[in-house]
């Protein structure tokens, strides 16, 4: 069972890995590990579970994020109707993308990153991503807003990309130009 003590946190070389992709279908292994990934995210946003393991509710979680170097990542999303939806994607690729960009006014936070970083993380608003899924089908699908952000920033892990690595270093509040 994955614990926030599993989780692995920044100045560590494998957040800085571009990971390898992973077989296509995906090996039990493979499955079985994305499964508890899946379920640190329902464990974390689950009231009383994170309450008592003190999990930080995660929306997404990459593979290298628990030491693994694979290309794929799990997500716990609400849908525009309300609906929770578990985002299991094996070697994503973002194919397509709005040129509008979006933030978080907040600013980002990361389940490797214990200290509140400030600045603007500059996304696009609306993304398409193609990837394989647990039963080995190709898939295409598409976000816009946050469960896009959550989206890019899953597959920059998977790249060894951090999200403060995008704030701009001379003015982190500089709003990007088309957002
Ligand atoms: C870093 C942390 C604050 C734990 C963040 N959680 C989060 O955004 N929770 C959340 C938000 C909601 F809108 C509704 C809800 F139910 C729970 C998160 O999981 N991530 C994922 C991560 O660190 N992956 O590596 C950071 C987010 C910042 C922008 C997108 C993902
Ligand atoms: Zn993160």
């Amino acid at each position: 069972i994955i614990m926030m003590d599993d989780i692995i946190r920044e100045g560590d070389p494998i957040l800085r890995t571009v990971t390898e992709p992973v077989s296509v279908p995906p090996s039990e292994e493979d499955k079985e590990e994305m499964a508890a990934m899946m379920l640190f995210l329902k464990n974390s946003q689950d009231p009383e579970l994170s309450k008592k393991y003190k999990l930080r509710a995660g929306v997404g979680l990459s593979a290298n994020q628990i030491g693994l170097n694979k290309r794929m990542f799990a997500a716990l999303l609400t849908d525009d109707k309300g609906v929770d939806r578990e985002i299991a994607l094996f070697n994503p690729k973002i194919i397509s993308h709005s040129t509008t960009m979006v933030y978080i006014p907040e600013s980002e936070g990361c389940l490797s990153v214990d200290r509140p970083i400030q600045g603007f993380v500059p996304r696009y608003e609306k993304v398409q991503i193609k990837a394989w899924n647990e039963k080995g089908e190709e898939i295409k699908v598409r976000y816009k807003g946050f469960n896009a952000i959550v989206m890019q920033h899953e597959i920059d892990h998977l790249n060894g990309i951090m999200f403060y690595d995008r704030i701009n270093k001379d003015n982190p509040f500089k709003l990007p130009t088309d957002v």
